[in-house]
């Protein structure tokens, strides 16, 4: 299991990314091309199966062992009213998760994955990210290792997700100092805030970036002043997952802002990642350019959970069905062209 000693063993992760095997990969595009279709014509799909048979070294990958995982962390950024809903909503959440009741409940059931909830010290939020950096060394080293821990190397397919109410202001604020221009850039209703709240959430953004912004350029003192414990652990087990070759699939706007400082790293982190939907929120479509991420739905949902990765999942069931169970032109005695 992979787990990091020190911020700098964390940074030091982030270079000598391993790749995806190579002759899975080509083994997988030659089976594509033999498959009894026109060559493409199944777009998206062909490259998701070349994807996940190169991340998964071996040239017909499967999704039995599927997991969705929801990391939750409470901010104490929100008592600067940024958030539409009131703190006491993560643990709620977390509670209704355990019961079954959420969206992502019967999404990861429908997607036919686990579903995993790792609650990170939500009676302890984090600190103002406007007035101190959110965490210590020591809770920003814990929560990478949080994420970390939900990787096991024998998953198919890790789909991340989170919950924490106030964290798309911390996710504002790590997408500024990973890739510049201004709040308005990053800033968006979240929950469903506008008015003086959302004036309130540009101008903590603003006020953190100024306080934080010389971080910029180190990973792990970005996602440690700007970000929360469920980011860390996202960037965390981003980072695990391509140590053992897992392949991840990413949610919406926070998820993605938690790989963003890795990215400015070392833009290569997102090799083994795909993005499973753009969400609503304003900022993600803007995020997933500056990551070169396609997302593979499109479909006005802004929820969080992993939501959107679940339903993403269902894709790249279906991706890997066809590779797996097509007949090709010769088995089936189809004229080719
Ligand atoms: O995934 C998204 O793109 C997304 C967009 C807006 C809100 N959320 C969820 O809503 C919460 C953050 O919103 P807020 O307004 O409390 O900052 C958090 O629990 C997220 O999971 C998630
Ligand atoms: C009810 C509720 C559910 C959520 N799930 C993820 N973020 C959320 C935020 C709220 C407010």
């Amino acid at each position: 299991m992979i787990a990091f000693a020190t911020p700098a063993a964390f940074a030091a992760a982030l270079h000598d990314l391993p790749l995806p095997d190579g002759h899975s990969r080509a083994a997988a595009k030659a089976r594509q091309a033999q498959l009894t279709k026109p060559p493409g014509s199944l777009g998206r799909l062909e490259d998701i199966a070349t994807f996940m048979a190169g991340w998964q070294r071996r040239a017909i990958p499967t999704l039995d062992r599927g997991r969705v995982v929801v990391f939750a962390g409470n901010h104490g950024v929100a008592a600067r009213g940024v958030s539409a809903f009131p703190p006491s909503v993560t643990a709620q959440m977390v509670a209704n998760f355990d019961r079954g009741g959420a969206a992502i409940n019967a999404l990861a059931a429908a997607a036919g994955l686990q579903l995993r909830v790792v609650p990170l010290d939500l009676d302890r939020p984090t600190a103002d990210i406007v007035e101190a950096p959110a965490m210590t060394e020591a809770e920003c080293l814990a929560a990478l290792n949080a994420g970390a821990a939900a990787v096991n190397p024998e998953l198919d397919l890790i789909v991340l997700g989170e919950m924490g109410i106030a964290n798309s202001t911390a996710a504002a604020a790590l997408a500024l100092a990973s890739f510049g221009g201004d709040a308005d850039d990053w800033v968006g209703p979240g929950t469903g805030v506008e008015g003086a709240a959302l004036a309130a959430k540009r101008h903590a953004v603003t006020a953190a970036m100024a306080r934080h912004g010389d971080a910029k350029g180190d990973s792990f003192e970005t996602l440690r002043r700007l970000g929360g414990r469920e980011i860390a652990a996202i960037a965390g087990a981003v980072v695990a997952a391509r140590r053992v070759g897992v392949p991840v699939m990413l949610d919406g706007f926070i998820c993605t802002a938690a790989i963003a400082p890795l990215a400015a790293a070392n833009p290569a982190i997102v090799d083994h990642c795909v993005a499973g939907h753009v969400s609503a929120e304003p900022g993600h479509r803007r995020l997933l350019d500056r990551l070169s991420l396609d997302p593979l739905l499109s479909l006005g949902m802004r929820l969080g959970e992993g939501s959107g990765g679940a339903v993403a999942a269902c894709v790249v069931r279906s991706a890997l069905a066809a590779h797996a169970g097509m007949a090709t032109f010769a088995e089936a005695g189809v004229a080719t062209a």
